[in-house]
């Protein structure tokens, strides 16, 4: 068994994919604060023979993990960023300050669309670029539903948006403080998207097909203007496509790939970025 780590700096989130069939078997997420502890939602570590992971965690997280493992598991890959990999080069100056989980989800999506548009939607929203050719531009950083919401302290923490909420509720005023946190903060993550993605296509002139990941992944997507498809496994892929080890990775299938998305064309998104510039 494979055992596919991938460390946020909220959630610690694991799978368990069959060496031979490819097949997910369990899956489960840790607070990455905690400890694992028996008990909690780990991974039964008796059947697992190599770990693939992914962390954007403090470095002791990552030591302490690797420490756990290496006593019970044949072989470790841990995942880095580097200058150039499966055809993709880095944008960063310095390529290895780029997040590991980013530059996971922006190879994934060059694997499966060519030039894309990567959004992360976790404890950071983050928001990638990748041209034809497989130059990756650098991105943008901006903090998440829940970071915008706790860095308020208005005592709203622990009223979720609500993620089967359609956009339009979202949008609307709020009438009560934690209506008006959470709707205030969807308005600025889902504007920040959609003008950041046209801005950026306007700039390199090229309609991207845009992939979105993350645990606000569902909830962000219904305010994304644009055509895009939701692909929660992406990190995990980029862990396929950099260390493959099933017959079916081998080949490139990534697990959970969604159909990539066929983009609006430029005029219109032109369009929408002009009509915007007005307002
Ligand atoms: N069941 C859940 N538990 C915790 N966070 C959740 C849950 N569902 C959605 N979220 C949201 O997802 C975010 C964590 O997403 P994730 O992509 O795992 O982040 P990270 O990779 O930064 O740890 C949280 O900040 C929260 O806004
Ligand atoms: C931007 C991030 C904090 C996002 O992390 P996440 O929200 O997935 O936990 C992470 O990718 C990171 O620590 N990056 C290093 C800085 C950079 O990418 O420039
Ligand atoms: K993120």
């Amino acid at each position: 068994m494979i055992l596919d780590l991938d460390i946020g700096n909220t959630l610690s989130k694991w799978r368990l994919k069959d060496s031979v069939s490819s097949e997910i078997r369990s899956r489960g997420a840790v607070w990455t604060r905690d400890e694992w502890k028996p008990g909690a939602d780990i991974p039964d570590l008796e059947v697992v023979e190599t770990v693939r992971i992914s962390s954007v965690a403090r470095r002791s997280v990552l030591t302490q993990t690797e420490r756990l493992l290496k006593d019970n598991v044949r072989t470790v890959h841990v995942a880095r960023p580097a200058h150039e990999t499966l055809g993709v080069t880095n944008g960063y100056v310095e390529p290895g300050r780029l997040g590991v989980d980013r530059w996971m989800g922006v190879l994934a999506g060059y694997q499966l669309a060519g030039a894309c548009c990567v959004v992360d939607c976790g404890s950071a929203i983050t928001i990638d670029f990748v041209l034809p050719g497989g130059r990756h531009l650098g991105g943008y950083i901006l903090p998440g539903l829940r970071l915008m919401k706790e860095s308020l302290k208005l005592g709203t923490g622990n009223v979720a948006i609500d993620p089967d909420s359609e956009a339009d509720e979202l949008l609307a005023p709020g009438r009560r403080t934690a209506e008006a946190v959470n709707h205030g903060i969807y308005l600025a993550a889902v504007s920040a998207v959609n003008r950041i993605y046209a801005e950026v296509c306007d700039r390199e002139s090229i309609s991207l097909p845009m992939l979105v990941t993350g645990g606000d992944a569902l909830v962000v997507s219904r305010g994304i203007q644009v055509p895009h498809a939701i692909w929660p496994d992406m990190v995990y892929a980029g862990l396929e496509a950099c260390f493959p080890l099933t017959a079916a990775e081998r080949a490139g299938k990534m697990a959970g790939a969604p159909a990539p998305p066929r983009p609006v064309p430029l005029e219109k998104i032109r369009a929408g970025l002009a009509f915007s510039s007005l307002l």
